[in-house]
Formats: structure tokens, C-alpha cells, sequence
């Protein structure tokens, strides 16, 4: 059935007019439906028939905001006349000050210019699941419809945004007599933008104002957005609510055409687009029902994995081997429960109903009835191999056999297995489901429907060592290596790269993941990626000397109850032994690099690993691993992902740099050949190849 995409205004025998945004899914506010709210709201000003107006969305949405695909138009094109006109014509003019009064029936979800439009009425009834909410900072921009100038004349979203909530049965009623009671004089008629009542003393805002600013330098150093809504809402306070509207529509298209916005909006499409598996959600399955799940393992991995399916009401069966490490495990369950419930993000009842969900075992009886079974042991693959031999035995036919390894080859683990889904700790929310050739399209989309159940994205990735997100960045460790090898302070480095954009440098994100972990798997690394790997004795050195990590408290840094992280001098005398041992710095003495030359040293490899893992065809498509990336190692989203900051970057540039670096130091640097491709034919390298070799 076509998309019925349109505004519809219907006039009661009240005098109403009720005026609705229809453009399935969400109701987003394409330049269609903005010319036909324009249309729709001078026609119920002119027309004697009509009292007042109600405005509200089809199908139980409000309005999911601006219809994103423009940004994305304007990005490609440049153009920035494809934005229209909406907040001087259609939200002050035709709403503000519109002679007839407007109310807004909100149901569902009202969110960026959405919730502005229902903010320009002059009065909101909404229905109790209504989500109100401006997430337009999330896409690079600020609100661009005026809602900044309302929002501070109303005092913010607690105070007064929605004026009545009813039933959902009793929206539409409640809404069109507030409206009429409005226009005979039963209920006041106001205009946000002449209101100055719940705005302080001007000192008294500059104050806060200021304090925000040191915020978002603080919070958002690299986002402009977050810096100009303070500038905008500060003009509306000193100058007046007309000027900020004014300031806010030129601030937003400057915003639009800003490289956080390209990023941004692009890494919002990715990740809609990893919700798009071709040969399995395009060929009519649907998806099967996950009743029962079997968690083997109640570590840290295995008891976040029961933590979010139980969430989901999921009944887990959680398996250890002796009756002390279930109590454990249980108990890990529990105290995750309970920080949602105490950081307001559960309540205690929903806990309570999660947690009746689990039952520990200790043999495999409860595996008879199980949908899935999630493996969550240590990397060790001999007692994996054991594992899937017992359980392959006892589960029914259609049961899902899943590792939940993030290393180890999954075609090595067991014959049957059908899966491998990892979740790097229960508060990630990027999913990656690998694929081998066992794993059927069913499975697959199985897997996809339970991960969205449980809050996660889920990609669809192929079969490799580390799989998309782990192979992508093991350089990026080891390129950390080789500059505190090449002399560089350590901490340096990793104040570079968080001032980049990561959470956590290489080495702090080393010392939190542990370095004992951090042998093994360098192991495996060697073992399968050896020929482009640098060697640095760092981590046993600093195994050898007792910092594990934050697991023991010490690690690169000293890490103590209560405080942050301590950088600790100490360590250098365990750098310098490294030092001594790999002996790469120029002449013996240490080298001289910049900021940016430390950031390229690192991420570059990194970038190289990634055009490995697009060549060999490891992801469906590029913008895959940059959600992957965003969601998995928390690369900066604002920089849209590794592959579109790479395209960014430009290839050519890259592949240059690499080669230098190579001729220096080895073949760590060595430019792989889909990027040598791809520079030398002035490509992107999120361009699809024109044949593909694909591992899914
Ligand atoms: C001037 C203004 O101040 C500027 C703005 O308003 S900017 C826009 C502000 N609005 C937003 O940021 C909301 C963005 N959307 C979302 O967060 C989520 O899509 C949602 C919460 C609305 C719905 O989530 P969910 O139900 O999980 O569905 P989801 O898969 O995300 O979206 C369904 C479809 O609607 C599309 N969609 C959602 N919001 C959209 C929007 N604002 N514009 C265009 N398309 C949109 C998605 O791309 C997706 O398309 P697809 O099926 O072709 O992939």
C-alpha cells in the first residue's frame, strides 16, 4: 500500500478544526507536509467557520521532527536552499500569532521540530505514553524551529510543557474543547514568545549561561552545536524572543552545513541501514520467539548477557560449574539490577519480575526446551570445543548454539554452531552477529529481532579473527606501542587521543580491559595477523612487574577507590626496559612528533585494518563498520564512524602518510592494497566495490 504522506484538516460542527500530519512511520516533517501545515493553518485563519485548532499526528505519533533525509540531501548537494522556511512562517507567524487558538494533541512521539510545533501552540494535552524530547544536538544541530526561545520563556520541560495529560480515547475530545474554551475566554490564550515571567534577572542568567558554557567546554569540547544553543538562547534572553528565533534560524543552517552535522546524520542512516540484511530480511521470514535462553558462564560477560535478556522478559537458565561461582553469578546478575533500579532506570518491581526470570544450574538438564544457548566462558578452546560436544547432544533441533567469543574462530570452536554473538559488556549497545556458513538466514534474523529486543543494535558481520570491531582496532594498541617505544610519554598519548575523541586512551583502555587479557589475546592476534603486527614487550614487562590493570589497582595508571585514574611515574622505569629491548628509536634517541602525527600513527593503522576488513567483504557494507566502530569501541560519533572519518581524512593522504611511516618504521605502517587502490584512483573508501568477495 502507498504511503499516505499529507496535512488533513477536518471542521467539527464545534467550530474546530482539526488539522493532522500523516507521513508514515514517524510522521516526520517533510517539505510536503510543512507546505501543507503553511496551507492548512492560513485556511483555518481565514475561514469564518472555523473557532479554533487542534493540531496532531496519524497513526498515534505526533511528530518524529524534521524530515532528516534533507539534511542528508543538503550534505550531497550543498545546497542549503532545500531547508525550508519554517520557523518565521510557519511557527511565529502562522502559530505564535495565530488570531484563533491552537492546541496540540500529542500522542506518542513529538520530538524535535515536532515537539516545536506542538510548543508553538498555545496550549498541549497529551496522552500518557506521549516522549517529548529534543534530539536534535544527537544529529549536529540545535532545535532550528524556535523552540529554544519558547522553551525559555516557559522555564524549561518541567515546568508547564504539557498542560493536561488524559487518556488516550480522550485525546482528541479534551483537546478540541481546551481549544474552544480557549477562544471564548475560559482558559487564558498564551503566547510563549511574549511571556517574560518565568525569565530571571539578566545577571542571574549570565550567570548560568556561563556556567553552561564551562559545561559543554568541559562535556562536548569538539560538538559546536552544544556551544550554540547557549549563544542562541542568550540572545533570546538579552534581546528578546523575536531576535532569538532570528539568531536560531541562522545558527541552524550554518549548523547544518557543519562537519559534525555530516557526521552525524550520516551515522544516524548507518545505523537504521544495519537493520537491512540482504537475502534475510528481504525474502518474507519472520522472526522465531526466544522463550527459554541458556547462559553458559556467570562471569562478567556471561551474567551482563542474563542481566539484558531478562530485561527483555526472557526466561535465562544461567549455568556454572560449582554451586560458588553460580552464587556468583547470580549475585553479578542482581547488583546489575539493582544499579538501573538505583540510577533510576528501572524500577524495583521491574527488577523483581526480571530476576523470578533466572535459575541457576549446574548440569544440563534445563537445555532440553532452550531456544538458544549462549556460550560465556574464558577464551580457552578446548573448553569450548568440550562445551558445544556436551550441548549439541542435549538441546532440541531448533535450538541456536552462539559463543559469545570475541577472539576465537568460531568454525574452530564447534562444527554446529550456528552463531557467534558478542556482546562486549551488557552496557554496550553494539551487538555483532557473526555469520558462518552453518548459519542459516532464520538464525540470523532470530538473532537480529532478540538483539533489538534487548536493547542492542545488532550487526550482521563475517567470520574472522576478532570479527569487524576487534580486528578493525588491534593496531591500535600496538601503534601506541611503537611511539612510547620510539620515546613518546605515554601519558601524552593518551591525553591526545582522548582530546580526539575516544573515552579512553590506548593505554588506560589497556590497564581497564587488563593486561593478563591483553597477552592472550595478543597471542591470537600474532598468530593469525603476525606479518602486520608490532612486537612490543610492554605488556609482559608490565605483567612481570605486578600491574595487571585496574583489576589489581595498578596498571600505567594507579587506580584507587573513589579517585580517578592516577597517572603513575613509576611505570616509566618499566617503559624504559622496553625501550632497551626493542630499540627503534632513531640514533637512540627519542623522537619528535605532533599531536596530529600521534593521532595519525595510531588511527591510520587502524584505517588500514578496516579497508582489510572491507576488502575481504567482513561487513555488508562500509557504513557498517562505522557504526560498529561508534557503538563498539566508542569512536567518536560525531566523526561518523572510521571509515567516513577516514573519507574525510582522504584516502590519498592516508595511503601517503602510511607509506612514509612504513619506509621508517616497518611493516606495521605498510599501506594494505584496498587502500592503495582507492588513493591511487581518487576513491572513497566507503564506495562500494564493484566485485564483491564476501565472508557472508
Ligand atoms: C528543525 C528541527 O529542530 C530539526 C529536527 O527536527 S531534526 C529531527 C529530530 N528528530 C529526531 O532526531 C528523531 C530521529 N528518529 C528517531 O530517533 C527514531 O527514528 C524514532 C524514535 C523516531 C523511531 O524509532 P523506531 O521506532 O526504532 O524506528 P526507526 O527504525 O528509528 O525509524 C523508522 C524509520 O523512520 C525513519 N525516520 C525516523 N525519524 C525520522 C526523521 N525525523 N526524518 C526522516 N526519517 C525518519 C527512519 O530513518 C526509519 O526509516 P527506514 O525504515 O527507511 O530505515
Amino acid at each position: 500500500m502507498a504511503k499516505k504522506i499529507g496535512v488533513t484538516m477536518e471542521v467539527g460542527n464545534d467550530g474546530v478544526a482539526v488539522i493532522t500530519i500523516s507521513n508514515p512511520p514517524v510522521n516526520s516533517l517533510a517539505s510536503p507536509i510543512i507546505s501543507g501545515l503553511k496551507e492548512k493553518f492560513q485556511d483555518a485563519n481565514q475561514r469564518s467557520d472555523i473557532k479554533a485548532i487542534v493540531l496532531t499526528g496519524n497513526g498515534g505519533r505526533f511528530s518524529g521532527g524534521f524530515d532528516i533525509n534533507v539534511f542528508q540531501q543538503v550534505h550531497k548537494t550543498g545546497d542549503i536552499s532545500l531547508m525550508p522556511e519554517v520557523s518565521i512562517d510557519l511557527v511565529c507567524n502562522l502559530m505564535e500569532d495565530s488570531r484563533k487558538p491552537l492546541v496540540a494533541a500529542v500522542e506518542g512521539l513529538a520530538l524535535g521540530g515536532g515537539l516545536e510545533l506542538a510548543m508553538a501552540c498555545h496550549a498541549r494535552v497529551a496522552a500518557p505514553k506521549a516522549q517529548l524530547g529534543l534530539p536534535e544536538l544527537t544529529l549536529g544541530v540545535i532545535p532550528g524551529f524556535g523552540a529554544f526561545q519558547v522553551d525559555i520563556v516557559r522555564g524549561g520541560q518541567k515546568f508547564g510543557l504539557v498542560d493536561a495529560l488524559v487518556p488516550s480515547g480522550e485525546l482528541l475530545s479534551t483537546s478540541r474543547k481546551w481549544a474552544l474554551d480557549i477562544a471564548l475566554g475560559r482558559k487564558p490564550f498564551l503566547r510563549s514568545l511574549h511571556r517574560t515571567d518565568k525569565i530571571g534577572s539578566l545577571s542571574e542568567a549570565r550567570a548560568i549561561l556561563k556556567d553552561t558554557r564551562q559545561l559543554a567546554k568541559k562535556i562536548a569540547p569538539n560538538m559546536p552545536q552544544h556551544h550554540a544553543c547557549i549563544d542562541v538562547i542568550e540572545e533570546g534572553i538579552v534581546h528578546g524572543g523575536y531576535s532569538g528565533v532570528l539568531k536560531e534560524a541562522e545558527v541552524f543552517k550554518q549548523l547544518v552545513m557543519s562537519d559534525t552535522a555530516k557526521a552525524l546524520v550520516h551515522v544516524f542512516f548507518a545505523q537504521r541501514a544495519t537493520s537491512k540484511v540482504p537475502n534475510v530480511t528481504d525474502v518474507g521470514l519472520k522472526p522465531r520467539p526466544m522463550k527459554k535462553v541458556a547462559v553458559i558462564g556467570g562471569g562478567l560477560m556471561g551474567s551482563g548477557i542474563a542481566t539484558a535478556l531478562l530485561l527483555s522478559n526472557t526466561r535465562v537458565v544461567l549455568k556454572e560449574i560449582n554451586p560458588d561461582y553460580l552464587q556468583k553469578g547470580i549475585k553479578s546478575v542482581e547488583a546489575n539490577l539493582k544499579s538501573l533500579v538505583s540510577r533510576g532506570k528501572l524500577t524495583q518491581d521491574k527488577a523483581g519480575k526480571a530476576l523470578s526470570l533466572l535459575k541457576g544450574v549446574l548440569d544440563y538438564a534445563e537445555f532440553k526446551d532452550v531456544d538458544m544457548v549462549i556460550e560465556a566462558v574464558i577464551e580457552n578452546i578446548q573448553l569450548k570445543q568440550k562445551i558445544f560436544k556436551e550441548i549439541e547432544e542435549i538441546c532440541p533441533p531448533h535450538c541456536i548454539l552462539a559463543s559469545n567469543t570475541s577472539t576465537i574462530d568460531l568454525n574452530v570452536i564447534g562444527e554446529k554452531l550456528t552463531q557467534k554473538i558478542a556482546f562486549p559488556a551488557h552496557i554496550m549497545t553494539l551487538l555483532e552477529i557473526v555469520r558462518t556458513e552453518n548459519t542459516s538466514a532464520q538464525v540470523i534474523l532470530d538473532l537480529m529481532s532478540l538483539g533489538k529486543a534487548i536493547k542492542k543494535v545488532p550487526v550482521v558481520v563475517g567470520n574472522c579473527i576478532g570479527f569487524a570491531v576487534n580486528r578493525t582496532f588491534f593496531p591500535y594498541t600496538q601503534g601506541a606501542h611503537m611511539l612510547v617505544n620510539l620515546g613518546v610519554d605515554l601519558f601524552r598519548v593518551d591525553r591526545v587521543i582522548t582530546s580526539f575523541g575516544l573515552p579512553l586512551g590506548p593505554f588506560q583502555l589497556g590497564d581497564l580491559a587488563g593486561h593478563g587479557i591483553g597477552m592472550a589475546v595478543k597471542e591470537i592476534y600474532a598468530k593469525a595477523y603476525g606479518n602486520r603486527m608490532f612486537r612490543s614487550p610492554l605488556t609482559e614487562l608490565l605483567v612481570k612487574s605486578g600491574r595487571n590493570g585496574k583489576i589489581n589497582g595498578r596498571g600505567y595508571y594507579i587506580y584507587e577507590k573513589g579517585s580517578k585514574p592516577k597517572p603513575d611515574s613509576s611505570v616509566l622505569s618499566v617503559v624504559e626496559e622496553s625501550r632497551k629491548l626493542t630499540n627503534i628509536m632513531p640514533g637512540g634517541k627519542p623522537i619528535s612528533v605532533t599531536d596530529k602525527e600521534i593521532v595519525e600513527m595510531i588511527l591510520f593503522p587502524v584505517v588500514n585494518e578496516a579497508c582489510r576488513v572491507l576488502d575481504e567483504g567482513v561487513v555488508i557494507r562500509a557504513s557498517d563498520l562505522d557504526v560498529a566502530s561508534v557503538l563498539g569501541m566508542s569512536f567518536p560519533s560525531y566523526r561518523g564512524g572510521i571509515i567516513f572519518w577516514a573519507d574525510t581524512v582522504g584516502p590519498k593522504y592516508i595511503y601517503e602518510k602510511l607509506k612514509r611511516l612504513s619506509e621508517t618504521y616497518g611493516g606495521f605502517f605498510k599501506p594494505s592494497r584496498y587502500l592503495e587502490e582507492r588513493a591511487m584512483n581518487g576513491m572513497r573508501l566507503s564506495e562500494p566495490k564493484a566485485s564483491s568477495r564476501s565472508r557472508m
